[in-house]
């Protein structure tokens, strides 16, 4: 059953949470594959004609997981027991491998951290982490952050970054916290950067929507 709230659609869902944990880890095993895939099509220097025969081979595997498939995106899935997955995340999404992906922690002092490691992937300026990666990482960290351990729904209202630094690709860090709430609106602080230094600071306004 699809409930359509506001903008989002959550799956009601009958899969007990084990039977949940048991597909996580089948996908994350394949999710990890198209990762080094990803990573291997941007660094490879093997000759032109292996590079053919791989996007043959390639081409042919996509088109077995397609035979069967879901009409849309995966959307947000949740059972009776409180478990919800959202397997598509671009951020946490455990079968997109476009997500790093970043798994939350909870911060010392409150809030939400994360360390994540960025590759070639993630690429801008050369050797540096694309900014609009930095930033996407840190609207969904707030927006977490926002929901207040998904008490309630926030959504991104206005977001706003400094960038102090350039953040080499590897390990990454962040870390966000509420600041203060004004009625619907929840002002969310948030650091990313190096395990040793912040590259960028981010301040955002995430509002609990009138419908929610
Ligand atoms: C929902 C809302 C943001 C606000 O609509 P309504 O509920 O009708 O709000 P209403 O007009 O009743 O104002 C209430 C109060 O709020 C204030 N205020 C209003 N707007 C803004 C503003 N922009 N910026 C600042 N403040 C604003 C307004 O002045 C008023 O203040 P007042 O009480 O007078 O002092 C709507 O514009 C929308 O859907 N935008 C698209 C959002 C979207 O697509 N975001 C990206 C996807 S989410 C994502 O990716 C991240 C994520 C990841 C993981 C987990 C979670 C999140």
């Amino acid at each position: 059953m699809t409930e359509v709230i506001g903008l989002s659609a959550f799956a009601h869902s009958d899969l007990p949470t084990e039977e949940v944990e048991r597909q996580q880890e089948v996908y994350d095993a394949l999710t990890d594959a198209v990762r080094g895939l990803v990573d291997a099509t941007i660094r490879s220097t093997v000759p032109e004609e292996r590079i053919r025969s791989v996007e043959e081979r390639v081409r042919a595997l996509t088109e077995e997981l397609r035979s069967e498939q879901l009409p849309g995106p995966f959307g947000i899935h949740y059972n009776d027991e409180g478990r919800s997955w959202n397997w598509g995340n671009v951020v946490v999404g455990r079968r997109n491998a476009i997500a790093p992906p970043m798994e939350l922690l909870e911060r010392p002092g409150g809030g939400l951290r994360a360390q994540v490691e960025l590759g070639a992937a993630y690429e801008g300026p050369p050797g540096l982490v694309h900014g609009g990666v930095t930033m996407l990482l840190l609207d969904h960290l707030m927006g977490e952050v926002g929901s207040d351990g998904h008490r309630r729904v926030t959504m991104t209202g206005t977001l706003t970054g400094r960038y102090a630094a350039p953040t080499p690709l590897g390990p990454v860090v962040l870390e966000g916290w509420i600041a203060r709430e004004e009625g619907r609106k929840v002002f969310v602080e948030a650091t990313l950067g190096t395990p040793e230094a912040v590259t960028v600071e981010a301040h955002g306004v995430f509002i609990i929507p009138s419908w929610a």
